[in-house]
């Protein structure tokens, strides 16, 4: 599992761990790690140009440290000081070295640059001359690397407001750091690098985890010798309209490929005559009124992709929530909930998978606010409506009022085309009826979705019903395949 935490998190457990030892150590280590990754980039150090990046705080510190040690070993080190002050006994020692202070102007020929501006104690966007310096160095030929956080990504929630660097690699000391998970931020990090400073003791529960392969592999279900399709899973799928047809074929894909053990389909005509000939394998009960009562036993519902969102719908919503098993409601279903909150009334766990722009209709916040602090949004909404909820986007995050925030980022930006929400639907659906719990389902669903997408588009256009078809590539990426 990776783990990541807020600022003030990092600061608690740096500020127990720097009283256990002699002043400046922490900040050495932190310049040893960052010099290693710096070396490694440039290749041959001696003889070539860094340029390094220096605010007022702790983080210029870093970098006047590593900036100090790339000088020993030859390099051409030259510090910009951008903030009012500078970590004195830093510049002392890169001038020790061999180091200079330059202006702005060196970026250009620089061979390598050092982001030293703000870390974990920015407030706020950023200030000048740090946002110019920031958008220079972006526009300079030399790769950067950056210094705890990309400068003006906001640490503790991925937050961009103006200017940001974009590094190619982020050095982050310690532990990763929420903003580096979770977009916008997360596009600034580039590669991130741990170094480790000796905080691990002293770090309390993560504030956001991202589960890993061996994560995934341990949580998904496999089926047993005692197993039938019955205990393995029944999933109800209650989506399309005889307007959106497609979008039922394609939740209903998504869960077979899946693993659940059967999927019966239930809606009006029109889609039921496409599902049956997209996927024999499903059951389908065609219904005449609005009501789930000759559909037989489900573990779980989907419910929403497609379904339209008038009066049919909504008395169907309202029986599938009346229901007593996990029900993940999605795309209309998610209108349907917005327009009558008591729908979600009802005892048994609530998955809810809304974009940016349904969770905005959902809660009334604004959408591009959303976008830009998505875990915040997603943590309230949790609370608010006491369900799971997973935000989608390019970086997906599943909360529930309490515990950590799961990010998943297996996903490309190749899957934002239609349909692919409903394979999702389909997929989290299909885990929920085997048993998972939402919060498992929703980040192993995630985490499969975004596998799939990236092993369907291998760099080019995908369809959203190649998504479902790359289902099992991706489970068995996981697994490790074995047959049994
Ligand atoms: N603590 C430790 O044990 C260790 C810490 N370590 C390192 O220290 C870093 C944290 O250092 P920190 O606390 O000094 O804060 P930091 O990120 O340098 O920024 C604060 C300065 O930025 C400025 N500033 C703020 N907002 C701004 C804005 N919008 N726009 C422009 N400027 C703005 C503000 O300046 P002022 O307003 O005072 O002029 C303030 O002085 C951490 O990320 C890691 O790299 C490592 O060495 C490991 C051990
Ligand atoms: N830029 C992106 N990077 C990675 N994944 C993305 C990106 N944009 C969208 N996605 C994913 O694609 C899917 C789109 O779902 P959704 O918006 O519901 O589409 P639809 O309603 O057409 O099915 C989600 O799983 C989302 O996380
Ligand atoms: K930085």
């Amino acid at each position: 599992m990776r783990t990541a935490f807020t600022a003030d998190q990092i600061r608690g457990a740096e500020h127990v761990l720097m009283a256990r030892l002699p002043e400046g150590t922490l900040m050495q280590r932190a310049a040893a790690g960052l010099a290693a990754v710096c070396a490694d980039l440039l290749g041959r150090v001696y003889g070539r140009r860094v340029v390094l990046l220096v605010g007022s705080g702790d983080n210029g510190g870093d970098a006047l440290y590593a900036g100090e040690r790339l000088a020993r070993r030859g390099a051409w080190a030259g510090a910009v000081l951008a903030g009012s002050k500078t970590h004195e006994a830093g510049l002392a020692a890169l001038r020790q070295a061999g180091g200079r202070v330059v202006d702005g102007s060196a970026l250009d020929a620089a061979d390598l640059i050092i982001d030293g501006l703000v870390g974990i104690g920015v407030a706020g966007a950023l200030r000048e001359p740090y946002a110019r310096l920031a958008e220079d160095a972006n526009a300079a030929r030399a790769p950067i690397v950056a210094v705890d956080v990309p400068s003006g990504v906001d640490a503790s929630s991925g937050r961009v407001q103006g200017a940001a660097v974009r590094a190619k690699v982020t050095v982050t000391m310690g532990a990763c750091k929420t903003g580096l998970l979770v977009d916008p931020g997360a596009s600034r990090t580039g590669t991130v690098e741990l170094v480790d400073i000796g905080l691990g003791p002293y770090l309390p529960d993560p504030d956001v985890t991202a589960l890993t392969r061996d994560d995934v592999a341990g949580l998904l279900p496999r089926p047993g010798n005692e197993s039938d399709k019955y205990r393995r899973g029944v999933l109800g799928v209650a989506a399309g309209s005889d307007l959106f047809t497609g979008a039922a074929v394609l939740a209903v894909g998504g869960a077979l490929r899946a693993g659940a053990g059967m999927v019966r389909y239930a809606g009006p005509g029109a889609p039921v005559t496409q599902v049956r000939s997209h996927w024999p394998e499903a059951v389908v009960t065609e219904l005449r009124r609005p009501s789930i009562e000759d559909v037989g036993r489900v573990q779980a519902w989907v419910l929403g992709p497609g379904l339209g969102t008038g009066d049919w719908a909504h008395e169907l919503a309202a029986e599938v929530l009346a229901s007593d098993v996990p029900v993940l409601i999605d795309a209309d279903g998610l209108t349907l909930v917005a327009g009558d909150r008591g729908l979600l009334r009802r005892t048994a766990p609530v998955l809810i998978t809304p974009h940016a722009g349904e969770l905005a209709r959902l809660t009334g916040a604004d959408r591009a606010d959303i976008e830009a602090d998505r875990l915040a949004h997603a943590r309230a909404a949790a609370a608010e409506l006491g369900v799971t909820v997973l935000l989608k986007g390019s970086t997906t995050v599943v909360a529930e009022s309490a515990g950590p925030v799961r990010v998943n980022a297996t996903g490309t930006s190749w899957l934002s085309t239609g349909g692919t929400g409903d394979v999702l639907s389909g997929i989290a659906g299909a885990l929920l009826a085997q048993g998972l719990s939402c919060y498992d389902a929703a980040s192993c669903g995630a985490y499969l979705h975004g596998l799939a997408g990236r092993l369907a588009a291998e760099g080019a256009p995908l369809t959203a019903a190649d998504v479902a078809t790359s289902v099992p590539a991706a489970i068995r990426a996981v697994t490790g395949g074995h047959v049994r």
